[in-house]
């Protein structure tokens, strides 16, 4: 069977990580980590926003495996700030470089650049990440189901917890989302993009929603691309939100955002 996506990933990221932990060792990373800014409450957050209208995680992102280069006008403390007067709840950065042209220095620049809670989007593997995810100015981090072992997932988001931040997990089908409940965040991801083929289809959000118990918080992503959209997950009890692509190419980030916002069953959110 060929390689997917995320194994082909998989492998150059623990070369990565290898060689970050020579060049900058966990002892340094901790100790960064430890002075970083305090942590802002992601889930809180994104709950609180739900209960009134949406939640919103946006997506800073610069290109992607599926699309290539989708924003070349790439400012990041720029874009930040735009998410921030758009309406968005929460940030998500790309932090990976060879598929998302994303960078570790982007996460603090956003962080920086606003109060919202960041997520660091990257492929997760060992506890040194999420270390590094916080000395880099992050709030949660993302749990890929599909990449990891129990094991793995579950020593990740007790490293999250250690170091006070939440963390987000990211499931693509039913049994993967036996296993993200077997463990303790509330945020559960539903990703509506196959890795396989790339194609996004809200049908994912729309058949896992059902299964996911009561006290977890779905949040819906990839393919969200209108209001209606938004209104259309909301009617599966959907109303939180990571939305990257749609909002990078639009000129005027913060119009797209407030617009896509904007439920004209609710009103402006
Ligand atoms: O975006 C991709 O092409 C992609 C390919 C392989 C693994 C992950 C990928 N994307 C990560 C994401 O989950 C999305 O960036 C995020 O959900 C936002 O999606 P979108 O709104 O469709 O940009």
């Amino acid at each position: 069977m060929s390689a997917t996506i995320l194994d082909r990933i998989k492998a150059y990221k623990l070369d990565e990580i290898a060689a970050d932990k020579t060049t900058h060792p966990l002892s340094e990373i901790e100790a960064r980590a430890k002075a970083a800014p305090p942590v802002r409450p992601f889930a809180a957050a994104l709950h609180k926003a739900a209960q009134k209208g949406y939640g919103l995680i946006a997506e800073i992102k610069k290109a992607s495996p599926s699309k290539g280069l989708i924003r070349p006008d790439f400012d990041v403390p720029a874009l930040a700030r735009a998410y921030a007067e758009g309406g968005a709840t929460c940030l998500s950065v790309l932090t990976d470089t060879p598929s998302f042209q994303g960078a570790k220095e982007y996460l603090t620049e956003a962080h920086n650049a606003v109060k919202l809670p960041c997520l660091r989007k990257d492929f997760m593997y060992d506890p040194y990440q999420v270390a590094e995810a916080r000395a880099l100015g992050a709030d949660c981090i993302l749990i890929i189901m599909a990449s990891v072992s129990d094991a793995q997932a579950a020593e990740l988001e007790d490293a999250a917890r250690r170091w006070g931040m939440d963390a987000l997990i990211e499931v693509h089908d039913a049994e993967e989302l036996d296993r993200a409940c077997a463990l303790k965040s509330t945020l559960i991801g539903i990703n509506n993009r196959n890795l396989n083929t790339f194609e996004t289809s809200l049908e994912t959000t729309r058949q896992l929603a059902r299964g996911v118990p009561e006290g977890r918080q779905i949040v819906s992503e990839s393919g969200l691309n209108t209001p209606a959209d938004l209104a259309e997950m909301a009617r599966f009890g959907v109303r939180s939100f990571l939305i990257g692509e749609s909002l990078m190419r639009q000129a005027d980030v913060a119009a797209a955002t407030r617009a896509l916002l904007t439920n004209p069953d609710m009103g402006a959110q």
